[in-house]
């Protein structure tokens, strides 16, 4: 039996707008934001899915979007576990920077390296492999199983968190996933064999835009 697993990241959030690191700090979407929760929401509605559960993270950008998506299936209602081991990666003293300042004053690379690498933390924070170590076992131990069982399961989170688990998911090495961001609102949607492999992935958007 072969379930489904859709990702999909928040909406664009205040700070995103704001060009702030955010983190584990808890922003609520733009009017943009909502907007593309929309978008996506309508993306999946389109397809007909009807989820049996769904997951978030412990902050509001995440929820929120989730909670229009769930408008747009007309499943409002549905059972929805939050958890903070979904959060956005701890981004330690850079959160609330300005990430142009931040540049500014450590250098472009610098910046890049604590935004995309695998192993490198920011200063205080969490490097994306730190995100991957509770992210994981979490989808291991409460999203897996489900899917497994042939259920079809939503997961509204954030960039990084996402990033850690389509780490896995697609097979990426350390050198890829430093070129993989994903943008703000739309859904991707795995198919997962039994064995838990990956035996599709549509993305429903645009990824191109992404930063
Ligand atoms: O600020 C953050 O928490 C994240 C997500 O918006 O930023 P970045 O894309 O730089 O990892």
């Amino acid at each position: 039996m072969s379930g489904t697993l859709v990702l999909v990241r928040h909406g664009q959030s205040d700070w995103n707008l704001k060009n702030l690191f955010t983190g584990w700090k808890d922003p609520d979407l733009t009017p943009l934001g909502i907007q593309e929760a929309e978008t996506g929401g309508q993306a999946l509605a389109d397809t007909g899915i009807k989820f049996d559960i769904a997951f978030t993270s412990d902050l509001k950008r995440a929820q929120n979007t989730l909670k229009i998506v769930l408008g747009k299936l007309g499943q409002p209602d549905l059972e929805t576990i939050r958890d903070q081991a979904l959060n956005e990666r701890d981004y330690g003293d850079l959160s609330g920077l300005n990430k142009d300042d931040a540049r500014a004053k450590w250098g472009e690379e610098q910046v890049h390296i604590w935004r995309r690498s695998y192993d490198v933390p920011p200063p205080g924070g969490e490097s994306l492999r730190d995100t991957g170590a509770r992210v994981w076992p979490y989808y291991l131990t409460e999203i897996l199983p489900r899917v497994l069982r042939g259920e079809k399961v939503l997961v509204a989170a954030h960039g990084n968190s996402l990033r850690s688990l389509v780490m896995v998911l697609d097979k990426l090495t350390k050198e890829e996933i430093l070129g993989v961001n994903l943008a703000t609102g739309v859904p991707m949607v795995y198919v997962l064999n039994a064995d838990s492999t990956v035996a599709s992935k549509d993305v429903l958007g645009d990824m191109s835009g992404a930063h």
